[in-house]
């Protein structure tokens, strides 16, 4: 039940048409192969008991039976085809959909773990190979035992030692399969891993081609790509190589009881015990199932891979998504009390208590590294702290239903993701139902619109993959327009850091205060100056609060921020992560 589980990832009702439609057509499919061994019947009777004349009448019964059960045939294989492959790209594509959601679901502190090349091997592969499983192997291989058995029962009525004989090697060839399962799992995984390696190296060289290009690594770089490539050959000859014959033999036993059968069919009809007609039966029987069982044998070994992929698309569905069904207090205040927090082992924020009453405005500064988007990252519950409690209204965020909570928060990040869509749609982002005026206003506050008029096709201008086609302070500003449509009383900031013009500076600039009006916000400040005014400045350093305060009485305390503010004055550098 576990393997049917994992070949239709975690939904084996899926199985259930598909089988009962092929087992139906098996069982049509076995008719005009008994109605042939009764015209043999026929025809042999007047040669095996002279004086009988030939049975016309009965014998154009018998063609007559033969062809409507090809026609009978014939109809019950279309809806078989048809369940096995609507069901089959159904199933992976709801499959895929739910894998996609619960991704969505899980902490980014396990997808961090992951590879992307794995999970994208996992959507695209591994649910192809289950595809191929629903449609082709798992009813192909229950149909194809139908026959064979359905043969063992009724060839053992007519003679027992002759059925014996047929089927004396097929234990030997399912034990045979059977036995070296762990092997097929081993070759199997072993296989999987240098897919899913070859997979990353390819999307890692993809990836950092600009880099790659700009050093000329070519030589490095491709070398990596290469081996990985190299790798998946050498797993796939070994995976054919060994298993093959296994499979291999496994069907010679099934010949040698085809064999067998005819030595023994014939020495008992050489010691009369064996009617002729009888071997007729057995050898047009015999040879009969030798198909369908080759079939169930060699699709075993691929179900057992197939169902391996299925198995690592149930254990991520397995995995627990983030807790928490608590609403959003009324409140937007934020604190974080006694919090620690480390992405491994290693503490990254160590004891941080810190309040952030509502609708006021708060900078994070301090050196690169000391934790500042970690704690944004905390506020929107991106991980939950391993120490302590983040609240929002007095509520801990940790018990919160992660979607519920969002709702309340936008986020202007640095390294802004504009998707592969229209301007407009990408505004969208920021409230699903948006009308095209909502859009502008944002986009006007956010101060974008100008120059998405001049764009093109304005609002309707397509945006390439992560934003490509625009300039670093422009999707920054299109962040903002989303942001501002949102409408979340909180805002989590993080300024950038890239030198921007002077004239995208001051638009940016100009966004973020339309932005922020009447919220509570949290800013990653890299530039003190912009944050002279905030209400409370909280400086870290390595993972500890080690000041608060306002801008005249942090400089007066002549401590780290003082440091910082001196240092950017003295260089006129404004970046301080940097
Ligand atoms: N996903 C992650 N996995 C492991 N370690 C991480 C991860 N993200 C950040 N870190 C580590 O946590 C520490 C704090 O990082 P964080 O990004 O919070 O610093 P920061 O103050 O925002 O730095 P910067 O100003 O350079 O952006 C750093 O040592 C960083 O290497």
């Amino acid at each position: 039940m576990n393997m049917l589980r994992n070949i239709t990832a975690g939904n084996p009702r899926a199985l259930i048409r598909p089988v009962l439609y092929t087992t139906l057509a098996n069982l049509i499919g076995i008719v005009p192969f008994v109605l042939l061994v009764e015209a043999i019947r026929l025809i042999f009777q007047t040669f095996t008991n002279p004086g009988t004349t030939l049975d016309t009448t009965r014998l154009w019964w018998v063609c007559g039976g033969i062809a409507v059960s090809l026609v009978l045939l014939y109809i019950s294989e279309v809806p078989a085809y048809r369940a096995q492959y609507r069901i089959a790209y159904s199933a992976a594509a709801d499959g895929r959909a739910r894998l996609a959601e619960h991704l969505r679901k899980l902490s980014l502190g396990f997808l961090n773990k992951r590879d992307p090349g794995d999970l994208a091997n996992m959507m695209m592969g591994d649910f192809t190979l289950l595809e191929h499983g629903i449609s082709h192997l798992v009813p192909q291989m229950l149909g194809a035992i139908v026959m064979p058995l359905l043969a063992l029962v009724g060839l053992s009525v007519l003679d027992w030692r002759m059925a014996l004989s047929l089927f004396a090697a097929l234990p030997v060839a399912i034990l045979l399969l059977l036995l070296t399962t762990r092997l097929q799992r081993r070759l199997g995984a072993q296989h999987m891993r240098a897919k899913i390696d070859a997979a990353n190296r390819f999307q890692e060289y993809l990836n950092g081609i600009h880099v790659i290009k700009a050093y000329n690594l070519s030589g490095e770089r491709f070398a990596r790509l290469e081996f990985s490539f190299k790798e998946l050959m050498r797993q796939s000859i070994r995976l054919e190589g060994l298993l093959g014959p296994i499979v291999l033999t496994a069907i010679a036993c099934i010949r040698a009881g085809l064999t067998f059968m005819v030595i023994v069919g014939v020495h008992l009809l050489l010691g009369g015990s064996l009617d002729l007609m009888t071997f007729v039966a057995f050898l047009i029987i015999g040879t009969r199932i030798f198909e369908p069982l080759t079939i169930a044998l060699v699709g075993y070994a691929e179900f057992r891979y197939h169902e391996q992929a299925g198995e690592r698309i149930v254990q991520l569905l397995q995995e627990p998504v983030m807790q928490g069904d608590r609403q959003p207090a009324a409140g937007h205040d934020i604190e974080f009390r006694e919090v620690t927090f480390g992405y491994l082992e290693q503490p990254v924020l160590q004891n941080v208590s810190l309040s952030m009453p509502t609708g006021s405005f708060t900078a994070l500064v301090g050196p690169s590294g000391s934790g500042k988007s970690t704690m944004l990252r905390l506020i929107a519950r991106f991980y939950d702290p391993n120490q302590g409690t983040v609240t929002m209204g007095g509520e801990a965020i940790h018990a919160m239903d992660p979607e519920a909570l969002l709702q309340k928060v936008s986020m202007v990040f640095q390294d802004v993701y504009l998707f592969q869509d229209t301007i407009a749609n990408n505004i969208r982002f920021g409230k699903a139902d948006a009308t095209r005026e909502e859009i502008e206003s944002a986009a006007r506050l956010a101060c974008c619109h100008d120059f998405i008029m001049k764009l093109p096709d304005g609002y309707d201008t397509l945006v390439g993959e992560g934003g490509s086609t625009l300039s670093g302070g422009e999707k920054q500003r299109i962040s903002i327009a989303r942001a501002i449509l949102k409408d979340a009383p909180v805002v989590l900031l993080d300024e950038a850091t890239a030198s921007l013009d002077p004239e995208n500076e001051a638009e940016i600039q100009k966004a973020i205060d339309q932005l922020v009006q009447g919220r509570t916000v949290i800013v990653i400040a890299h530039r003190l100056k912009t944050v002279r005014h905030a209400d409370q400045i909280a400086v870290l350093d390595q993972g500890q609060i080690v000041e608060t305060g306002r801008h005249e009485e942090l400089l007066s305390l002549n401590g780290l921020y003082a440091r910082l503010w001196g240092r950017q004055h003295e260089t006129g550098e404004w970046s301080i992560s940097s």
